[in-house]
C-alpha cells in the first residue's frame, strides 16, 4: 500500500527547478555538511555515515550499511532509520539547487524489512519548486542499485535563511561550529542543512 498526503503534490503552477551552475558535478562525492550530522557526520559514532553523490538533473544517490546499531526488532533496520537515511538523501539534493531548506514534511513506505548488514542504495530527486517549496521522492534499494525497492518517501523541503539555525540552534554548537578554523567546513555548517 503507498499513497501521500495533498501537502506532498505540488500545486498547478509548481517548476521544475533548474540544477544551479555550480552544483557538484555529476559523479562528485558531496561529503559531510556538518562533522556531528547525525545522517552523515564523521564525527557521529552511531551515526548512519551516509555518503551521497550528486547524479544527473536534480538526482542524487547514497549509500548506507545498515549497523547493529541501528536495529529495531532483532537483526532489522529500525524505520526511524530508514526514514533518517532518506531525509539526509533528500536534503543532499538541495546542494544541486544551492539553496538552503529544511525539511517540513516527508512520508515514508516501508516496503520490505532490511537486514542488519545490509547496503541500502538510495537515490533521490528533485520533482518541483513552488515559492519556498521543494518537492522531491526518494527510494532505497536493497541487493543492488537495481534491487528491489525496500523504502521510499516523499518529501517537502523549506527554504530558509541561515538565521534559521543560529537563532535556533543550541548556543554552544553555533558558537563552535562558527568557530571553526576550518574555513570550508564552516561554509558547509551553514550552507545548506543541519
Ligand atoms: C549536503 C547537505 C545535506 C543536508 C541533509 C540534511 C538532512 C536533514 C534535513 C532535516 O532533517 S532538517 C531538520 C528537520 N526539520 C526542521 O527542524 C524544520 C522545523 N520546522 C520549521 O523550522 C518551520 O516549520 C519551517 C521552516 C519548515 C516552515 O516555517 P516558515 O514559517 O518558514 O514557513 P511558513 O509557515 O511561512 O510556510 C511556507 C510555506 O511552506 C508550507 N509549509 C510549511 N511547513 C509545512 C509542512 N510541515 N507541511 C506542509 N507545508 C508546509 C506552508 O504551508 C507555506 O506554503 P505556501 O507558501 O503555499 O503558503
Amino acid at each position: 500500500m503507498s499513497g501521500t498526503s495533498a501537502a506532498l503534490k505540488p500545486p498547478a503552477d509548481a517548476v521544475r527547478p533548474v540544477r544551479h551552475p555550480e552544483a557538484p558535478a555529476p559523479g562528485e562525492l558531496l561529503g559531510a555538511h556538518y562533522e556531528h550530522c547525525f545522517g552523515c557526520g564523521e564525527g557521529q559514532r552511531h551515526g548512519l555515515h551516509l555518503q551521497a553523490r550528486a547524479g544527473d538533473g536534480l538526482s542524487v544517490t547514497a549509500e548506507f550499511t545498515v549497523q547493529a546499531a541501528h536495529q529495531g526488532a532483532p537483526g532489522l533496520a529500525h524505520g526511524g532509520i530508514l526514514t533518517t537515511a532518506l531525509d539526509e538523501t533528500l536534503g543532499s539534493l538541495n546542494w544541486l539547487l544551492r539553496v538552503i531548506a529544511v525539511t517540513g514534511r516527508l512520508e515514508t513506505d516501508f516496503v520490505r524489512p532490511v537486514p542488519v548488514d545490509t547496503v541500502l542504495h538510495l537515490d533521490a530527486e528533485i520533482t518541483a519548486v513552488h515559492g519556498r517549496k521543494i518537492y522531491s521522492r526518494a527510494t532505497g534499494r536493497i541487493g543492488g542499485p537495481d534491487g528491489p525497492v525496500a523504502v521510499r518517501a516523499e518529501a517537502l523541503f523549506i527554504e530558509v535563511k541561515v538565521d534559521h539555525f543560529i537563532e535556533n540552534g543550541r548556543p554552544a554548537e553555533i558558537e563552535a561550529a562558527m568557530a571553526d578554523p576550518d574555513q570550508v567546513r564552516r561554509a558547509r555548517a551553514f550552507e545548506v542543512n543541519p
